[in-house]
């Protein structure tokens, strides 16, 4: 069987000066190769949780476990093996954008001729190439997190770590940015551990997904699994200028497109309930992460999916 890239047993973070820990009792497993993601509200404890995976803090109790050695003592090849893009801040700000890249990719072991060649990879692909002499800190924000992004996987870490990687983009490069996450992992083998609030959007790259509540692993599986752990509804969207008069609520995350939830049983009178053009288009569909998310996060304390969930 191969190897899990992080066994993570026990975990608990108590920060300096805190009485309530950040983390509490976290234990899962992350698969090699697989996207990772973790979601939850804010201050549910994922940055932490990340950080202890990266090696950038220490936890107070519990042990994490990266390709089988203990990461604690073995932090310098954490370090090595792992990128790590972090939610806010910026590295290698004082170098052009071809120098952090290239100088990452050496940094990662690559011999200069292949981390050359891999800058001019990422430089073409993420179409840097108007800026790649500029200095990095002197970028737009969402050009600074471009940059964070590529240097985090060039030379093409065993492990990428993402906190947050679409803040401050546009429309194009968070997909960008989900298509490399994929590509990744696809070619390279490499194991994507993200935290992110993009979640509908990254739902087509992810694999399993933890979620956290309060510091606790609420949940942990595939977007499928936790679709069948929570409770039965359908995602019906209907493209019209104007809010569908039913009794049903709606919202309307894009401009014409109309979502609500309705439980199966319930599809007939739904349907009954929409004018002829309102039928003509509607699509109806399983429902998004982003709702069994939210599901989840109201759901009992007690209630938690598997133990140890690998
Ligand atoms: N360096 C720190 N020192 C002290 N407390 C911290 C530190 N970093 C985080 N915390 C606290 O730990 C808890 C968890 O924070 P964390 O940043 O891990 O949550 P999060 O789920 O990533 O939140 P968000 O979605 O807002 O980024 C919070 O109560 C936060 O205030």
């Amino acid at each position: 069987m191969p190897v899990n890239a992080y066994e993570v047993r026990g975990l608990t973070k108590v920060y300096a000066g805190r009485k309530q820990p950040a983390n509490i009792d976290v234990s899962l497993d992350i698969r090699s190769a697989e996207l990772f993601c973790l979601l939850g509200n804010n201050g549910s404890g994922k940055s932490t949780l990340i950080r202890q995976l990266a090696c950038l803090v220490k936890p107070s109790a519990g042990r994490i476990f990266f390709f089988g050695k203990d990461a604690v003592r073995h932090a310098q090849e954490v370090h090595e093996r792992a990128g790590y893009m972090p939610q806010t801040g910026f590295s290698l700000g004082h170098l052009t954008v071809s120098e952090a890249v290239y100088f990452s990719g050496r940094l990662r072991g690559l011999t200069r001729r292949d981390a050359r060649r891999d800058r001019d990879e990422i430089v073409e692909r993420f179409g840097m190439g108007r800026v790649v002499k500029d200095v990095s800190q002197r970028l737009s924000g969402g050009q600074r997190r471009l940059v964070q992004f590529a240097l985090c996987i060039a030379g093409r870490p065993d492990v990428v770590i993402l906190d947050e990687p679409t803040n401050d983009l546009d429309a194009g490069r968070r997909r960008l940015i989900w298509d490399v996450c994929a590509d990744l992992k696809h070619d390279t083998g490499s194991t994507i551990v993200l935290v992110t609030h993009d979640v509908a959007e990254a739902e087509r790259v992810i694999d399993r997904v933890a979620i956290m509540r309060e510091g606790r692993v609420a949940g942990v599986g595939t977007p499928a699994e936790l679709r069948r752990n929570v409770e039965e509804r359908l995602c019906v969207r209907v493209m019209a200028e104007a809010r569908p008069a039913s009794t049903w609520e709606w919202s309307e995350p894009e401009r014409g497109s109309w979502l609500t939830y309705v439980h199966p049983c319930e599809l007939p009178d739904f349907m009954a309930s929409l004018t002829p053009e309102q039928l003509g288009n509607v699509r109806v569909e399983p429902v998004g992460l982003r709702y069994l998310v939210n599901k989840w996060q109201a759901a009992d304390q007690g209630r938690v999916l598997g133990g140890v969930v690998s």
